[in-house]
């Protein structure tokens, strides 16, 4: 249903305006890259990747990107998009998917910090239903278990190996506060085998989040040794208690879960090979064609 060059006839510039579009923004705003990527996971896994977390409410749809969850994607990833998608329709009026423009913006600038090159294949619809009621349950959420965590990944298909590589998603990016405050206050000293917070690290994250209530927006990076890098030094935190989420944590506490940690904090190539693999699958997932969607003239609004 994909295909590598499908915009190749009717859009001959569609590679050159999107590398163009991708690399000033991040350049302009570095946070960009971690943000479009988050983006683009909150779209794939609901209604498949077809641009519905794109949508605005309007007065008669509320729609999911004003799910609470959501909330917290930041304007710069959206703002990305409709750079690319008012570039292109100028160059190819009502022929490239605000679906295909996320996917290819979120490929470029993983790559452009560091992460994995991956083929995006090319021909996806814009869905026309994004319902912030259908979002609950649909999300992780770090306070889940790992049970629900797989289950959320498993039943659109994913193992949880692929689960653990797509987390490492996590070695970009940062979390507000609220996401983690808990955690941060009621850790336990456990046995060597199983740190939780490092001590140092936790009294430093009470201190950065110490006024969180008033401030809202105070923030923390998800990997604190390379923030704006995407490399494994996410999963080779976990095990030192570096990690931030109650999730991340977990990560390495879980059986399941814990020896492909270690497998990818041992060896960088082989994560990169796991999550560009999991990428290009996930940008696969549960796609749109034909009359099931349409070519969106704003990325905000079905047509
Ligand atoms: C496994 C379960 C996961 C949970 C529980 C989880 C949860 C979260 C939470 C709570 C945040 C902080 C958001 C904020 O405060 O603004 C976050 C950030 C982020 N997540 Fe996840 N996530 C998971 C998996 C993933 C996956 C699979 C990806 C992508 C493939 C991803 C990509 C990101 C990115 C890039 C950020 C940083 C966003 C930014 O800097 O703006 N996450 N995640
Ligand atoms: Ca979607
Ligand atoms: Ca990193």
């Amino acid at each position: 249903k994909l295909y590598r060059n499908f915009y190749q006839k009717t859009c001959p510039r569609f590679d050159q305006i999107m590398q163009d579009t991708t690399t000033n923004k991040q350049i302009n705003s570095p946070s960009t890259a971690a943000a479009t990527l988050r983006l683009f996971f909150h779209d794939c896994l609901l209604n498949g990747c077809d641009g519905s977390i794109l949508i605005s409410s309007t007065a008669f749809n509320t729609a999911e990107r004003d799910a609470d969850i959501n909330l917290s994607l930041p304007g710069d990833a959206f703002d990305v998009i409709v750079r690319a998608k008012t570039a292109l329709e100028l160059a190819c009026p009502n022929v490239v998917s605000c679906a295909d423009i996320l996917a290819v913006a979120t490929r470029n600038l993983v790559t452009m910090v560091g992460g994995p090159y991956y083929n995006v294949y090319l021909g996806r619809k814009d869905g026309f239903v994004s319902k912030s009621s259908t979002v609950e349950g649909n999300l992780p959420k770090p306070t889940m278990n790992m049970s629900q965590i797989i289950q959320i990944f498993a039943s659109r298909g994913f193992s949880v190996q692929q689960m653990v590589a797509l987390s490492g998603a996590h070695t970009i990016g940062f979390s507000h506060c609220k996401e983690f405050i808990s955690g941060i206050y009621n850790y336990s000293k456990v046995a060597k085998s199983d740190p939780q917070y490092n001590q140092r690290f936790a009294s430093a994250l009470q201190s950065a989040c110490a006024d969180y209530k008033n401030n809202p927006t105070l923030s923390v990076f998800n990997d604190i040794m390379t923030p704006n890098k995407f490399d494994n030094l996410y999963f080779q935190n976990l095990p030192k208690g570096l990690a931030l989420l109650k999730s991340d944590h977990a990560l390495n506490s879980d059986p399941r879960t814990k020896p492909f940690v270690q497998m990818y904090a041992a060896d960088q190539k082989m994560f990169f090979q796991a999550f560009a693999q999991a990428m290009e699958k996930l940008s696969n997932y549960g796609v749109k064609s034909g009359k099931a969607g349409e070519i969106r003239r704003r990325c905000d609004a079905i047509n």
